[in-house]
C-alpha cells in the first residue's frame, strides 16, 4: 500500500456543534408549535398577520434545517506535496489554463496580464504549462496586453524561479514595496529594479493604450495578429481570433535564462448578432475546443481575470488529488475558495465569502464536494466534456505531450487555422455535439458554474475542496453596493433556477445519486431567493403591528417566549461565533447581517421574481460582468467603509423604505412593552442595523449619500403602508 497523498480531518467540536443544533432544532419545534396553535379567531385583527408569521418561520425553520447538511461534519484536507515530488519527479500532466476576461473597461488588460503572468509562472515544468486568454470583448487592447506580456514573461519568469518570488503576479508582488530583497546578495536588488521597472514602463504603455481606445501604429507593426483589427470590428461582431503568441514547443522561443516558455494563446471566439454567445459558459467551451487541437492536456485550471495566482505550488498541490491511487480516480475537480485583496477590514459589503469558504464548502466536502464556483477549480477535461464516473476509468496522463510532439510537425498557421474554425459560432449550431448541454459547461444559467458542477456529481464523480493555508488564488470583490447587489442578483436567480428546473438538487440529483446532505448542501444557495419573501415579511409586519397595537409574539411572562428567545439568541451569537472563528471582525459580522437584510430585500427578491419571469418565458437570462474599478472618490469612501448609495438605483428604494418603516414603527410605538417585548427588540435590533442608511439618507453630504429621489419615494411608500389598514 503506498502513501496516499493527501489526508482528510474532521473539524473539531462537532459534539458541542451539534448538541447546539438539536436543542436550536427544539426551540424552533416549540416556537412553531405555538404559533400553530395560537392563531386569533377569525374576524380578529391580526389573524392574517398571524398566519403570515407562521409561514414565514416555517420557512426560515425549513431554511435552518437545509443550513445544518454543511455545519454537521465539515472536513478539511492536507496535502502532501513531497511525496508527490519523490513518486512522480518531474513527470507530471500537462496542464491547460484559461483566463477569462469580457470587457477591457471593467476588466482592465493590465490587471489580466498580471494574472496571466501569476499563472505563468507556476512552479511546474513551463513545457507542461499552455495559457489560454478568452477575450471575449474581442478587443485590440487587451491582445496588445497580452503581446506585451508575452514579451516581460521572459524576464518575470526567471526572476520568479530565481528568488522564489510568491505572490507571482507582478502586480501584486510589487504592491507589497516592503518584500525588497534586503537580505540577498547587492545583484538581488538590482535587478529586482530593473525587473519593477520593465514591469512599471510595460504597465504605463498598457494603460495608456487602454486611455486613448487604440494601440500606436508602430506596436501595431510588430506582430501578425494586430491585423486581425484591420477591419474595424466590434465587440459584438467578430470574425474569431486565435494567436499563438508563445508557442512553448519552439525551442529558439526561450527566456532570458535559456529556459522554455508555457504556450501563450489568446482567443476570441467569433461573435454576431444573430447567434447567442452564452456569456462565460460559451466563452470557456470556445476555450475547450480551441485548447484541443494545440495542447490537449488532461487537466483543466480555469480563473477569472481578476483571480491570480498566489501560490506558486497549487497545480502540485492540486495533483496531490487527482493523482492519489486510491481515490484520485474518483475525482473530477479540485475547487479552491475565492479570496479578495481588496476587503476593507470590517467588510462593509459583506462580501468576504469567509463563512462559505471555511465552514459551507469543506462541509460540502464530506457529501460528495464543493460546488464548482466559476475560478480558481482544476478540471479534468474528460469531465468537463461530459464523461460519466466509472470504477475502471483511467486517466491518460501522457495526453497533451502526445499531442503537443504531433503538433510541433504541423505548421504553426494550420493550428490556429483549424482552432479558430472551433471558435466560429456556426461550429455549435451545425454540428449537434451538444455542446452547453451534456458537453462543456452548460449553457442558460448565470451560475454556469454551479449547475455544471452539479452535472458533473450527478454523473457519478467526487470534487475535492482545497484550501491550504497561503491562499491559492486571490481576486477583486466589488466594492460598491449596487455592484454587490447586481452579483447576488445574478447569483441568486442562478441558483433560484436551478432549483426550479429539471436540474433540482432534489430532483436530478436523487437520480444522480448524490446524497441527500448533498442535495441540501446545493438547496442552501438555491433557495436564497425565496428567502426574500419571508424576510420582507419579518422586517415589516411585525413593525407595523407594532405600531397599530397589535401583538404577534407572546408576552413577556409567557412561557412560550422562552423558544423564541433562545432561537433567537443562539442562532446569532453562534452565527457570530462562526464570522470570528473564520476571521471576520465583530463589527464584520454586524456589518454583515446588515447586507444579510438589504440582499435579501434586494438582490433576492429581484432574482426570485426574474426567475418566476423567466420560466414564464417573460425575460431572458443575462451575465453582467461586474466591474473591477471604482472611480476615486468611491474608492475612498470604501476605504472608509461608507455605504454607497450615490448612483440611484431602484433597489434602495426597498432598503430606505424598510429602514424608515421601522424608525416610525418604534418612535411611534403606542404599546405597553411587556405584551410587544419581542416585536420591541426586533424593531429595534432592525433599528440599529440601519444606522448607516439613516445617516445615508439625513446626515451625509458627500456624493455617496443616499440621492433624494430616493429618499422621497420610500417616504412615499411609508406613508401608504402607514395609511392602508392592512390589520
Ligand atoms: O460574457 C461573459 C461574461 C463574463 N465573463 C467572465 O466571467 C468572469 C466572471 O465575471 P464577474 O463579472 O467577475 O462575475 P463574478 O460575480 O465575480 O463571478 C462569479 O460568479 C460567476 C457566475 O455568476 C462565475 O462565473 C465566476 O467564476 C465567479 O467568480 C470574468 O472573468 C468575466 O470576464 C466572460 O468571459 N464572458
Ligand atoms: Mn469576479
Amino acid at each position: 500500500m503506498e502513501e496516499r497523498l493527501f489526508a482528510t480531518e474532521k473539524h473539531g467540536g462537532r459534539a458541542l456543534y451539534r448538541l447546539h443544533a438539536v436543542t436550536v432544532f427544539l426551540g424552533i419545534c416549540l416556537l412553531l408549535c405555538y404559533r400553530a396553535t395560537h392563531v386569533p379567531a377569525a374576524g380578529s385583527g391580526g389573524r392574517a398577520a398571524w398566519l403570515g408569521m407562521l409561514a414565514a418561520e416555517l420557512w426560515f425553520g425549513f431554511y435552518w434545517v437545509i443550513t445544518q447538511s454543511v455545519r454537521w461534519c465539515p472536513i478539511r484536507r492536507r496535502t502532501f506535496h513531497d511525496r508527490l515530488a519523490a513518486r512522480f519527479g518531474e513527470r507530471l500532466p500537462c496542464v491547460d489554463i484559461f483566463v477569462c476576461t469580457a470587457d477591457p473597461r471593467s476588466e482592465p488588460p493590465s490587471l489580466v496580464v498580471a494574472t496571466v503572468l501569476s499563472v505563468m509562472a507556476y512552479n511546474y515544468p513551463p513545457a507542461k504549462l499552455n495559457v489560454y486568454l478568452s477575450d471575449d470583448g474581442g478587443s485590440i487592447l487587451t491582445f496588445y496586453a497580452l503581446w506585451e506580456a508575452s514579451a516581460f514573461a521572459k524576464h518575470w519568469l526567471p526572476f520568479c524561479r530565481r528568488y522564489g518570488v510568491e505572490p507571482r503576479s507582478p502586480a501584486a508582488y510589487f504592491a507589497q514595496s516592503d518584500e525588497k530583497p534586503r537580505h540577498d546578495p547587492p545583484h538581488a536588488l538590482q535587478e529586482w529594479t530593473s525587473v519593477k521597472n520593465l514591469y512599471d514602463e510595460m504597465t504605463e504603455r498598457i494603460d495608456s493604450a487602454a486611455r486613448t481606445g487604440n494601440v500606436p501604429e508602430e506596436t501595431r507593426a510588430k506582430h501578425k495578429g494586430f491585423s486581425e483589427w484591420d477591419t474595424g470590428i466590434t465587440s459584438k461582431d467578430h470574425h474569431p481570433i486565435v494567436q499563438i503568441l508563445i508557442d512553448g514547443k519552439d525551442k529558439a522561443v526561450a527566456d532570458n535564462e535559456g529556459n522554455v516558455l508555457p504556450t501563450l494563446v489568446y482567443v476570441a471566439r467569433e461573435k454576431r448578432p444573430q447567434y447567442h454567445h452564452n456569456f462565460k459558459a460559451g466563452a470557456m467551451n470556445a476555450l475547450i475546443r480551441v485548447s484541443s487541437v494545440i495542447s490537449n492536456s488532461p487537466i483543466i485550471l480555469n480563473v477569472d481575470c481578476d483571480m491570480y495566482s498566489n501560490n506558486s505550488d497549487t497545480i502540485r498541490d492540486a495533483l496531490c488529488f487527482f493523482l492519489d491511487e486510491e481515490t484520485g480516480h474518483r475525482i473530477a475537480f479540485v475547487q479552491y475558495p475565492q479570496n479578495y485583496n481588496n476587503l476593507t477590514k470590517n467588510n462593509i459589503y459583506g462580501n468576504s465569502l469567509n463563512v462559505i469558504n471555511q465552514v459551507e464548502l469543506s462541509g460540502l466536502d464530506a457529501w460528495g464536494g464543493p460546488l464548482y464556483i466559476g475560478t480558481g477549480c482544476f478540471h479534468r477535461r474528460e469531465t468537463l466534456c461530459g464523461r460519466r464516473f466509472t470504477e475502471d476509468y483511467k486517466e491518460d496522463w501522457d495526453r497533451g505531450t502526445k499531442e503537443q510532439q504531433q503538433h510541433r510537425h504541423r505548421v504553426d498557421g494550420e493550428t490556429e487555422a483549424k482552432a479558430k474554425s472551433l471558435a466560429t459560432c456556426a461550429y455549435e449550431h451545425d454540428d449537434d455535439t451538444r455542446w452547453g448541454d451534456e458537453v462543456g459547461l452548460k449553457y442558460g444559467c448565470s451560475v454556469e458554474d454551479v449547475i455544471t458542477g452539479l452535472a458533473i456529481h450527478c454523473r457519478g464523480w467526487e470534487s475535492v475542496y482545497s484550501n491550504p493555508a497561503r491562499a491559492a488564488f486571490v481576486g477583486v470583490a466589488p466594492t460598491t453596493l449596487a455592484q454587490t447587489i447586481l452579483q447576488h442578483k445574478r447569483w441568486s436567480e442562478g441558483n433560484f433556477g436551478i432549483f426550479v428546473s429539471r436540474y433540482c438538487p432534489f430532483v436530478f440529483g436523487r437520480r444522480g445519486k448524490t446524497r441527500l446532505p448533498h442535495q441540501m448542501g446545493y438547496s442552501i444557495y438555491g433557495l436564497w431567493a425565496p428567502n426574500s419573501l419571508p424576510t420582507l415579511y419579518y422586517a415589516v409586519v411585525p413593525s407595523l403591528c407594532l405600531l397599530k397595537g397589535t401583538p404577534l409574539f407572546p408576552e413577556l411572562t409567557s412561557p412560550w417566549i422562552a423558544p423564541f428567545v433562545y432561537v433567537a439568541v443562539a442562532k446569532n451569537v453562534y452565527s457570530a461565533w462562526e464570522a470570528l472563528w473564520c476571521g471576520d471582525t465583530l463589527r464584520g459580522w454586524w456589518n454583515g447581517q446588515r447586507m444579510w437584510l438589504v440582499r435579501r430585500t434586494t438582490s433576492y427578491l429581484y432574482g426570485f421574481v426574474d426567475t418566476v419571469r423567466d420560466s414564464l418565458g417573460l425575460s431572458k437570462m443575462g451575465f453582467v460582468v461586474s466591474s473591477k474599478v471604482s472611480d476615486e472618490d468611491e474608492a475612498k469612501r470604501y476605504e472608509q467603509e461608507m455605504m454607497e448609495f450615490g448612483t440611484a438605483s431602484p433597489e434602495y428604494v426597498i432598503v430606505a423604505a424598510v429602514a424608515l418603516l421601522n424608525l416610525v414603527c418604534l418612535a411611534g410605538m403606542a404599546a405597553a412593552l411587556d405584551v410587544f417585548f419581542v416585536q420591541v427588540a426586533l424593531c429595534g435590533v432592525l433599528v440599529l442595523l440601519n444606522v448607516p442608511v439613516y445617516e445615508a439618507m439625513f446626515v451625509r453630504k458627500d456624493r455617496g449619500r443616499m440621492p433624494f429621489p430616493i429618499t422621497l419615494a420610500s417616504v412615499g411608500f411609508v406613508t401608504l403602508a402607514l395609511i392602508v389598514p392592512f390589520f
